[in-house]
């Protein structure tokens, strides 16, 4: 509070000259309310801008809503003026600088719905480079717990989070688990090694005191030896180069290079036989290692927003995950995605999804467990399964793959990315294109463009599909909420309108419209920071964060008054606008309604 009254009477020297009474200090400790003193023109000036100053007592003393003294701060207030304490003093609406410029200066129906998921690496881990990242439109910034230091990562979290908080960008943090993949070790610090036709090469489990020897490859995993025979392929990364195995001696196993190429430090590795995965092994390495047990209490600790399950092959690693989480972090929730890789998840696709928050289509190690010609129908059938369960989906890896090296991608690669947006997955995934790519800015925009322009042309397509979508909720307060949010969505198309707002706590409401995929953007208002960040996941929510009231009506006339002041909406925008049931009783069900407004 104290910081409060200070913070109102800097402002008030600030914008008004001197016109402060000495005892304002007195009366500036509510919170939504400010008492200033302010001249004739001051207020004339604030009404036109505003629309909502308040002349109460005496002359010359006036009420300002904190809401929009929080607009008279930005205006005025000096560039020393810390704005993240005078945002959460006057608990005034936070968005991200990119959406707000967006839509400030385009149609908000033009908005970007898919949205965007960048890796982060060397090449994009500075603090100006992530802020490129952002500037751009990344989402969600996901740190691969397969490579670098703990150390590393705590970095790069810290330079999202203080982007987050000193420049008002809204970017998730994911983290992805190592998992228990099959890989080679780092080459004993080589960048790279080439592996010739007929040349024959060592895998082994074996650790080395001095320098590896020559054309030796290092296994990951201690079992390896035993589970390969005679005959079999070992493939590094999906197939860029492959191995036959001639014979095993202990812990070695001695091969002979059948499709030459370069081996990359830490590369996955799958073994065939006949024509199958070997997979006995795999099947048994747990899906979350030691490593990755710490890595998750490091995520914890951290507050990362997603923690991304890889190599998952039962829907038990995800349930256990999630209670792990619940008892360790009882104030907020972290959201965890199943990552599609694993041959075994394919067999119980749809319970994974069920109890999972999430699912990422992760084509890279994917497609080194099943046929490539099977990727694209697996890669359909997640995001379908996905979308009608509710739970968001991210498409990952080789998107852009021709980008780490050249600044444009090709034809093929922009074909993909299209396909993606118009199967409507909530998020599109860069991988090695911006952790270690020439180009990640230029990804990012090229994701961008590629999106806005297919979400375009998709929505001027009448031929566009309208299968209905299944029944999703089961108990009745949840199953009214999902009707609310269909008519909602098929309102807002039927009336063109401008946008869909929803007010809502945990974001279940704002996820059952972005399902919908309504043609027009969904402003979803929550109070709470982690489920603002968590929202900024799914297909076409833009989120905000403000204090909600428990009265629906007063949370519309402030968002429409805020967003107003602000540019970000205009007279004669058409808004459908729904509520989660903000009060906390039993009649939860009879409070919800759809309102139509039009911004006057
Ligand atoms: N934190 C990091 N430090 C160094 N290099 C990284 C880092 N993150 C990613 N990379 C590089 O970018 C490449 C692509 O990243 P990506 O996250 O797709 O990794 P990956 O090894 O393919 O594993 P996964 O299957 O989990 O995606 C990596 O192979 C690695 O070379
Ligand atoms: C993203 C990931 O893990 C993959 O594509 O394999
Ligand atoms: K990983
Ligand atoms: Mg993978």
């Amino acid at each position: 509070m104290a910081a409060h009254g200070l913070i109102c009477q800097r402002t008030i020297l600030t914008s008004f000259n001197g016109k402060f009474p000495a005892n304002a200090r007195r009366f500036g400790r509510a919170v939504d309310v400010c008492p200033v003193s302010v001249g004739r023109g001051c207020e004339r000036l604030h009404k036109e801008r505003h629309g909502i100053v308040r002349r109460t007592s005496r002359g010359g003393r006036l009420e300002i809503r904190a809401s929009s003294l929080a607009h008279i701060v930005e205006n005025n207030a000096p560039a020393s003026a810390d704005p993240i304490s005078i945002q959460e003093a006057l608990g005034k609406l936070e968005v991200d600088l990119v959406t707000e410029a967006d839509l400030k200066e385009n149609d908000i129906r033009r908005t970007r719905r898919t949205k965007i998921c960048c890796t982060i690496g060397p090449a994009c881990c500075s603090y100006e480079q992530l802020e490129a990242l952002a500037k751009g439109g990344m989402n969600i910034a996901r740190i691969n717990m397969c490579h670098g230091t703990r150390t590393w990562h705590k970095k790069v979290i810290q330079n999202i989070r203080e982007l987050n908080s000193a420049k008002g960008y809204c970017v998730a943090i994911m983290m992805d688990t190592e998992g228990s993949e099959i890989h080679m070790g780092d080459l004993g610090g080589k960048s790279s090694a080439h592996a010739e036709d007929g040349e024959e090469w060592i895998f082994t489990v074996r650790q080395f005191n001095g320098p590896l020897p020559a054309r030796t490859i290092q296994v990951n995993y201690d079992g390896f030896a035993q589970d390969l025979k005679p005959g079999d392929e070992i493939v590094v990364d999906g197939g860029l180069v492959r191995f036959d195995v001639i014979e095993t001696i202990g812990p070695d196993v001695r091969c002979k290079c059948s499709d030459p190429g370069l081996l990359l430090p830490r590369a996955n590795l799958s073994f065939w036989r006949d024509g199958r995965l070997v997979q006995e092994r795999t099947a048994v390495l747990p899906t979350l290692s030691s490593k990755d047990w710490l890595d998750i209490d490091f995520g914890i600790s951290e507050g990362v927003d997603f923690i991304a399950v890889s190599y998952v092959k039962s829907p038990e690693v995800i349930k256990h995950l999630k209670s792990y989480i619940a008892s360790r972090c009882s104030e907020r929730s972290i959201g965890v995605f199943a990552k599609f890789e694993a041959i075994d998840s394919l067999n119980c696709t749809e319970s994974i999804i069920r109890v999972a928050d999430g699912a990422m289509v992760a084509r890279g190690d994917l497609g080194a467990q099943i046929p490539l010609e099977l990727v694209p129908s697996v890669q359909q059938n997640i995001i379908d399964l996905c979308r009608s369960l509710n739970k968001p989906v991210i498409v990952a890896s080789q998107l852009l793959e021709s980008m780490i090296e050249y600044p444009i991608p090709t034809r093929a690669e922009v074909a993909d990315v299209a396909e993606a947006v118009r199967q409507k997955a909530d998020a599109l995934m860069l991988s090695g294109e911006s952790a270690m790519g020439l180009f990640p800015d230029k990804c990012v925009e090229v994701l961008r463009s590629v999106s806005l322009r297919i979400e375009h042309t998709c929505r001027e397509d009448k031929l566009k599909s309208s299968e209905p979508l299944p029944e999703l909720c089961e108990s009745l307060p949840e199953r009214i909420s999902e009707q609310v949010c269909n008519a909602a969505a098929e309102m807002a198309n039927n009336l063109r309108a401008d946008a869909i707002f929803v007010y809502t706590r945990e974001g279940h409401m704002a996820s059952l419209l972005s399902r919908n995929r309504p043609d027009c953007p969904i402003f979803a208002f929550t109070d709470a920071t982690d489920v603002r960040l968590r929202l900024n996941m799914q297909w076409g929510l833009i989120p905000f964060r403000m204090d909600l009231r428990e009265d629906v009506g007063s949370n519309l006339r402030r968002t429409f008054a805020l967003l107003k002041a602000r540019g970000m909406m205009k007279t004669g925008d058409l808004v459908i606008a729904v509520s989660e049931n903000l009060v906390p009783c039993d009649q939860a069900a009879l409070l919800q309604s759809i309102q139509v407004r039009r911004i006057s």
